[in-house]
């Protein structure tokens, strides 16, 4: 992943997409194509995956984010929720499950529930708890449609098809102890572990795990976060592109014969040789 992904115009580069863009002209209302963006059509959330290791600080950035957007419905999804959850003899034998292997999860269900609330239903996510392993079997967190959904878990990268569906995939990037000793405060203060049991895990199944699975799918990131919350910079450069995304469509719906262009190359070639026949094709 070479250096320059953390600039401001990589980010803009990569997480543009077709998501709210394109161009039309109304001559070529009707021709199908990819980079065309219909104003009249249902908005689309756009979806942000925030991966990352352990203790990383991926909840803490999405709460920094979602408190900016207070001005949009924004929904938090987590892959923790999506836990399988223990049988009786896996609870046994707790200290031998593997908790940050891709298998731990439903992806299935994860990826289900993602495609519901992009296609604007809403979805009941189950409720996961972290002192029994297991999956409240009676209550559900009600999730409804929103602008924005955020999809935050520490494998939220590894399967392509969950890939796929992210406008914007973010990176929080801590060093292995700060998360670590964050991980042992976290761990006995609120999901009910001792410190042994911490480091043990840590060393069989959580670091193993972060370089097999997690530390790979780094490369997929659009955005890397160094240093996570702390890094108010990179948290302000990533909401000021969802307000610009987001803005896009809005636009688009006001006035409908405004077709918002991404700035490539070649636009700007356009507007350079160009430019009044450009403005008289806005104004008609
Ligand atoms: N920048 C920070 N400075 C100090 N503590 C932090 C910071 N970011 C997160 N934490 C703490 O570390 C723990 C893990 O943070 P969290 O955001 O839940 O990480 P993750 O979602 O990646 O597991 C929490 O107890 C949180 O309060
Ligand atoms: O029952 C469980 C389920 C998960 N874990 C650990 O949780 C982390 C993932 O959560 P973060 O909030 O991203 O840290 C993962 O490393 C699992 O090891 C658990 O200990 N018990």
């Amino acid at each position: 992943m070479p250096e320059e992904t953390n600039s401001i115009d990589y980010i803009m580069e990569k997480a543009s997409g077709p998501h709210f863009s394109g161009l039309r002209s109304p001559t070529a209302a009707s021709a199908s194509s990819s980079a065309f963006a219909d104003a009249n059509a249902p908005r689309q959330p756009f979806v942000i995956g925030v991966s990352g290791g352990t203790a990383s600080g991926k909840t803490t950035v999405c709460d920094m984010i979602i408190q900016q957007l207070h001005d949009h419905r924004v929904v938090l999804v987590n892959q923790d929720s999506f836990y399988r959850g223990l049988n009786t003899e896996e609870l046994k034998r707790v200290h031998e499950y593997n908790f940050d292997h891709p298998d731990a999860f439903d992806t299935e269900q994860l990826l289900e529930c993602v495609e519901k609330l992009k296609s604007g239903q809403s979805v009941q996510v189950p409720i996961y708890d972290f002192k029994q392993h297991r999956r409240s079997s009676d209550s559900f967190r009600q999730v409804n449609a929103s602008d924005v959904i955020i999809l935050e878990g520490i494998l939220v990268f590894h399967d392509q098809r969950v890939r796929n569906l992210m406008n914007m995939k973010i990176f929080v990037d801590t060093d292995a102890d700060v998360r670590l000793a964050r991980r042992i405060r976290r761990d006995t203060v609120e999901r009910g572990r001792d410190v042994n049991s911490v480091l043990e895990q840590y060393a069989k199944f959580v670091k193993p795990a972060f370089d097999d699975f997690v530390l790979p799918s780094k490369k997929y990131a659009d955005v890397i976060i160094p240093r996570g919350g702390d890094n108010h910079v990179a948290i302000d450069l990533i909401v000021q592109h969802i307000r610009t995304k987001l803005g896009e469509h809005d636009l688009c719906k006001i006035y409908p014969n405004v077709y918002v262009i991404q700035s490539t190359f070649q636009v700007y070639l356009m507007l350079y040789l160009y430019p009044i026949s450009f403005i008289t094709c806005l104004i008609l």
